[in-house]
C-alpha cells in the first residue's frame, strides 16, 4: 500500500477528555472525543498516572470503530509542556519520553499524548510526531526577559491552533503567514493571546500572565501571592489548583461554563455580568500590550476558541481593539485537524520532523 493511502492517527488529551482522529490524506475517518468524568479523574492524584487509562480509551475507541491499527502510518501526538522546541514537527523519541515521565514538566493532559502514541507506534514500527507543541518557542531574545534573573519567560501557548488559524486566514486574505502581522486571542478554558510577526510567534501572554479564563487565574498581583502562599492556609496542590482548575469564572462564579454565565447574565444577574465583562477587559488590555510591541503593525485581531463562539464577549472585545486592525473571529478550534495536516506534510517529504534533543 502507499504510505499516502495509509491512516494517520491524531491523539489530543485534555483535561477533562481524550481527543482522537483517523484521517486518511486531508479525509476525516474518525473523530471521537472520549470523555472522563470528574469523579474517573479523581481516582489520580498526578496527570501521569492516567496513562494507562487514557491509552485503553484510544485503543478499545479504535477497534470499536474497525480501524486497523497495521494500516496506521504516522501517529501524530499534542506537544505538552516540554522546554522550550521549535515550531513544526519533532519525533517521539526516547529522550522526550524520558524528559516527560520526569514529572519535571508543567502538569498538562497534553504530556499524555506522546507517552500513548509511542506506546502505540513501537510495536508497529512506525513513526509518532508532535507537531506545533504547547511549548514552541519562537519568542524574541528581549520577550523572554521577566524581569526576575531567577525567573525566563517560559512560552507555553495555543501554538497549534493559533498557527493553524494564522495560515487559514492568512489564505483566505490571499496571502501567506509569512507575509502578515497577527495578534491572536485564543479563549478556551485557559486563555493565551499571542504576537505571529511575519510567521513566528514572537512574543506571547500565557495563561498565567495575562487575562484570567474560564478555570484559570491568569496574572494576579505577585506580592499578594506569595502572601496566600506563606500564609499556612493552603499547600502547594491547593494554590496550585487556585491558579489552575479553580480560578477565574470557577473562582468568582463557581463554573467554568461560559454559556452558563451568559445564561445566568441575560436572567438579570450583575455580578456575573462584571466578571464577565472583566475578563473581556483583560483579554483586550492583552491584545493592546501585544499591539504596542508590534508598534502597531498589525494585519488582523483573530479571535478563536470556544468562547469566540460568543457574541457577547467577542463585542465587548471588539469595542474596546477595533481601533488596531480588522478582527476576525474564527470559533471553536481545530487541533486535530491541524495535527493530521501536519503529519501529512510529514508523510509527503513536504516537511521534516526533527529529532528531540
Ligand atoms: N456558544 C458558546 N458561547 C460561549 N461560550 C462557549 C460557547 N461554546 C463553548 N463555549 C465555552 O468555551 C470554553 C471551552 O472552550 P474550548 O476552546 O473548547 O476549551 P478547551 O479546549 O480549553 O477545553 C468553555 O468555557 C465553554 O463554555
Ligand atoms: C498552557 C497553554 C496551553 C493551554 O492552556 O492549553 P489548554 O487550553 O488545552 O489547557
Amino acid at each position: 500500500m502507499n504510505e499516502e493511502d495509509k491512516l494517520i492517527l491524531v491523539i489530543n488529551p485534555g483535561s477533562t477528555s481524550t481527543k482522537i482522529g483517523v484521517y486518511k490524506n486531508e479525509s476525516e475517518i474518525l473523530c471521537k472525543g472520549i470523555e472522563h468524568s470528574a469523579e474517573e479523574l479523581s481516582k489520580y492524584s498526578k496527570m501521569l498516572e492516567q496513562f494507562e487509562m487514557r491509552r485503553d480509551a484510544v485503543l478499545d475507541c479504535l477497534e470499536e470503530n474497525d480501524i486497523d491499527r497495521g494500516q496506521l502510518s504516522i501517529i501524530v501526538a499534542r506537544g505538552g509542556t516540554l522546554p522550550p522546541i521549535d515550531a513544526g514537527a519533532v519525533y517521539v523519541n526516547d529522550e522526550m519520553i524520558k524528559v516527560i515521565k520526569s514529572g519535571a514538566l508543567a502538569e498538562h493532559a497534553s504530556n499524555l499524548a506522546a507517552l500513548i502514541g509511542k506506546n502505540i507506534a513501537d510495536p508497529l514500527g512506525i513513526p509518532v510526531i508532535i507537531y506545533d507543541g504547547v511549548s514552541t518557542d519562537e519568542l524574541s531574545e528581549i520577550a523572554k526577559i521577566s524581569g526576575m534573573e531567577a525567573i525566563t519567560r517560559d512560552s507555553l501557548t495555543h501554538a497549534l491552533n493559533t498557527k493553524a488559524v494564522a495560515r487559514k486566514v492568512a489564505a483566505e486574505n490571499h496571502t501567506r503567514y509569512e507575509n502578515v502581522n497577527y495578534i491572536i486571542a485564543h479563549l478556551g478554558g485557559g486563555i493565551t493571546i499571542s504576537l505571529h510577526k511575519k510567521g513566528k510567534m514572537i512574543d506571547i501572554i500565557s495563561d498565567d500572565e495575562g487575562p484570567f479564563s474560564p478555570e484559570r487565574a491568569g496574572r494576579v498581583p505577585c506580592r499578594r501571592l506569595i502572601e496566600l502562599c506563606y500564609s499556612g492556609k493552603y499547600d502547594y496542590n491547593t494554590m496550585r489548583k487556585m491558579l489552575r482548575g479553580k480560578g477565574g469564572l470557577v473562582s468568582y462564579l463557581g463554573t467554568n461554563n461560559a454559556v452558563e454565565v451568559e445564561k445566568r447574565i441575560k436572567a438579570g444577574d450583575e455580578e456575573a455580568k462584571l466578571i464577565y465583562q472583566a475578563m473581556a477587559y483583560q483579554i483586550a488590555k492583552g491584545i493592546g500590550e501585544l499591539n504596542v510591541v508590534a508598534k502597531g503593525k498589525i494585519d488582523e485581531v483573530i479571535i478563536t476558541g470556544g468562547i469566540a463562539h460568543s457574541r457577547m464577549m467577542t463585542d465587548w472585545i471588539k469595542d474596546y481593539v477595533s481601533f488596531i486592525a480588522p478582527i476576525t473571529i474564527v470559533p471553536g478550534e481545530n487541533e486535530l485537524e491541524s495535527l493530521a495536516l501536519g503529519g501529512l506534510r510529514v508523510v509527503r517529504g513536504e516537511e521534516k520532523a526533527r529529532e528531540y534533543k
